[in-house]
């Protein structure tokens, strides 16, 4: 649905029934001799609603706050006169310099007692929530990857902040922030701008005005809580599903030269005992497919690309290795210095993902001097400095902060021997390739010859796949678990046909029939996920939410609360699609379908994960989604999942210009590109090829 059906959604005066204090008037290679063994993982073994009432204050938008003229306490907005909150920040769009508008007409919000809110002084006072509109909206037009508009962001990056939602249980609710947009999850410093569309990015190193010590916006003061100490925190893992033997019965490909054979083992895997000892604490008995075969790859030294399902353990594929060999290198013990030089570095998109890889890291090196550190973004960039300075041997970073840290000259290069891109799709496309780029050729950097090149996803576009190219030595092996880019034939997949205008209705009909399982709830706008998330609690479903606008501090307790069961529903939006790996989520719904059929994969995959089943539905909207409809037929049935014959029809009555069953945010890649692509890749002056659309979902704050 884009910004303007929203628009019309909220305006709809039918729909008030749901925000009953709402006044309905204001809402408004093959081919070179490669070999390509396809083999099943395991040929080498041989073998109702009232469960979910009055919770409010768990969704915790509730009490404490008001909000501007309309004050939103006891679970409901009270609208006053000259508050325009809903009808003007309906649209994500709000940074687009072209609608900026006279703050001062509006109610803006008013802060409780927050005291991260003092901060608003500095950005033209509070009172607004929104700072582009008041006038403070430096340039940063419609969303954090800008590429709606296609426009850079030149330092506008305190304008585009809204008012948080905070349902984190803590009896919060609406917070102003307008005063410490730089702490939250939508604050970026100037360092960690990424821009797409015009596929140049926004970079700046710190010395170049970044998070620190700038004059362009308030610091950033969040400090994360420290990682668990205790044992039995570190090792806390959840259970594998009943269908954890069966990831034994999928096709595995392994393309490119004089590939290693896999392992059947963690025996097999000769690591040492300490590594053997964490395995085993964290309850792995089993490979799963993708470890099968990364591990005795990346043990040999070699650069690969592996794909495969969500939820199938590719974190552990590619950590266990690069542990064994640092353990089997030596490495120098951490110890304190200006300047560190890990052995790793392990890049991510969000930072909620590269913090649960940094505390996967822990668990592998526990007991072993191997120190692994996490920098991200929205967090003081004095407390990364102060981790990094500790001792340094794997680093986990978003892109963003690990730029600003290099150019602080408190990493060192030069001894960098495994780069690892989580989500690596992700990591080279228009958003974040750039940054990538920067990084490997940052002065210090091992060449790809020199270093080892580790690529991993559950979806990977053939584009994506020539760009890798650039990143990894040319003999890079190619691991396919399953269909490259298919769905996690453990999630069970519905599409309903539901109309804009009947979307909540049916979220809270499907909720109360859930009862008080752990759903998320994605939806395409930041502002989106506030509003539903709202609704929600004004419905008395206990509901939090997770999005780029959001503090840094916020997201990590809406995550927590939905991790502990507090908040049993999480309204997010794409931040949350990928890599996150959160117990017993059994349902995943798609509000809005999202614009890619790889990011509905990898939505999904959010359930069902490492042998467990779960459930997602999605709601298809004809108006907004049919050019869905194709690709989506082809992933059902991939996945041995019914497809609606109204599905059908569509799929097959729409004209999908390009559409050859192989073209990104159609349809996934299904081989390894070198196939099929060799030496066809043609690179425009981005360094991207001409076919790489930008990405519209890109409407978040990740890193
Ligand atoms: N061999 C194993 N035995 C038991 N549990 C495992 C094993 N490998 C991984 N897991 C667990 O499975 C879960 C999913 O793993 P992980 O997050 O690495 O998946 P992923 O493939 O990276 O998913 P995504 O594509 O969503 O990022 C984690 O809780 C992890 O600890």
């Amino acid at each position: 649905m884009g910004d303007e059906d929203w628009e019309a959604e909220i305006i709809k005066p039918h729909m008030s029934s749901y925000v009953p204090v709402f006044e309905k008037d204001r809402y408004s290679s093959g081919a070179n001799g490669d070999t390509f063994n396809r083999t099943p993982a395991s040929s080498s073994d041989a073998g109702e609603s009232n469960k979910r009432e009055n919770t409010s204050t768990m969704g915790g938008f509730g009490v404490g706050k008001s909000f501007g003229n309309r004050g939103f306490s006891n679970n409901k907005f009270e609208e006053g006169d000259s508050s325009g909150f809903w009808r003007e920040s309906n649209n994500d769009c709000e940074d687009n310099q072209t609608r900026s508008r006279g703050f001062s007409k509006r109610g803006g919000y008013q802060d409780g007692n927050d005291s991260e809110a003092s901060g608003s002084s500095r950005r033209g006072g509070r009172g607004s929530f929104r700072g582009c509109h008041g006038g403070f909206g430096l340039g940063s037009p419609n969303s954090e990857y800008e590429q709606d508009e296609g426009t850079q962001r030149t330092g506008g990056l305190f304008g585009s902040r809204r008012p948080a939602l905070s349902g984190t249980g803590n009896g919060d609710t609406y917070q102003s922030r307008s005063g410490s947009g730089s702490g939250r999850g939508g604050y970026k410093g100037l360092n960690e701008e990424v821009v797409t569309g015009s596929g140049k990015n926004s970079w700046k190193s710190d010395a170049e005005g970044g998070e620190s010590g700038d004059t362009q916006g308030p610091k950033v003061t969040y400090i994360p809580p420290p990682p668990p100490e205790d044992e039995d925190s570190i090792f806390a893992h959840y259970q594998t599903g009943i269908n954890f033997d069966k990831y034994d019965t999928i096709l595995v490909e392994v393309s490119g030269h004089d590939a290693p054979p896999a392992i059947l083992t963690f025996e097999e895997a000769n690591l040492c005992q300490t590594l053997n000892n964490n395995i085993a604490k964290a309850g792995y008995t089993k490979l799963t497919p993708v470890q099968k075969y990364s591990i005795p790859i990346i043990l040999a030294g070699r650069d690969l690309m592996a794909c495969a399902q969500t939820g199938s353990g590719k974190t552990a594929a590619f950590l266990l290795p690069i542990l064994a060999h640092m353990m089997r290198d030596g490495i120098t013990a951490s110890r304190f210095k200006e300047l560190q030089e890990p052995g790793c570095i392990i890049v991510a998109p969000t930072r909620e993902l590269i913090n649960q890889i940094y505390l996967e890291a822990r668990k592998f090196s526990f007991g072993t001097c191997v120190r692994a550190v996490v920098i991200y973004g929205g967090t003081q960039l004095g407390h990364s400095i102060r981790q990094i300075v500790q001792g340094c041997n794997i680093l986990c970073a978003t892109p963003g902060r690990l730029m600003d840290i290099i150019g602080k000259e408190k990493i060192g290069l030069r001894q960098v021997k495994y780069l690892v891109l989580d989500e690596a799709d992700r990591m080279l496309d228009m958003g974040f390739g750039p940054e990538m780029k920067k990084l490997i050729s940052c002065p210090g950097m091992p060449s790809k010859e020199q270093r080892q090149t580790l690529m991993f996803s559950a979806t990977f576009p053939e584009e994506i796949q020539r760009l890798a190219g650039e990143f990894l030595k040319s003999n890079y092996l190619f691991v396919a678990v399953g269909q490259v880019g298919g769905a996690c034939r453990d999630v069970q997949q519905t599409i309903l046909q539901v109309g804009q205008y009947s979307k909540r209705e049916k979220l809270v009909e499907i909720l109360r029939n859930i009862g008080d399982e752990r759903t998320m709830v994605f939806v395409e706008t930041k502002k989106k996920a506030d509003f539903i998330a709202t609704f929600l609690c004004q419905e008395k479903i206990s509901t939090t939410s997770i999005h780029g606008d959001r503090e840094q501090r916020e997201r990590e307790q809406a995550l927590g609360d939905f991790r502990c069961g507090k908040c049993p529903v999480l309204v997010a939006t794409s931040v949350a699609a990928r890599g996150l790996d959160i117990e017993n989520v059994q349902h995943v719904i798609n509000f809005d379908l999202p614009s890619t059929i790889d990011e509905y994969v990898h939505r999904i995959g959010r359930t069902g994960r490492c042998g467990n089943t779960g459930r997602a539905i999605s709601f298809f909207d004809p108006e907004s989604d049919s050019h869905l409809a194709q690709p989506l037929v082809k992933v059902l049935s991939d996945a041995q999942q019914d497809v609606p014959a109204w599905l059908e029809e569509i799929a097959f009555s729409a004209y999908v210009p390009g559409f050859s069953g192989n073209a990104r945010g159609n349809v996934f890649a299904s081989v390894d590109t070198r196939k099929n692509y060799q030496g066809k890749s043609t690179l425009n002056t981005a360094g991207f090829s001409s076919s790489q659309a930008p990405n519209p979902v890109d409407d978040e704050s990740w890193d």
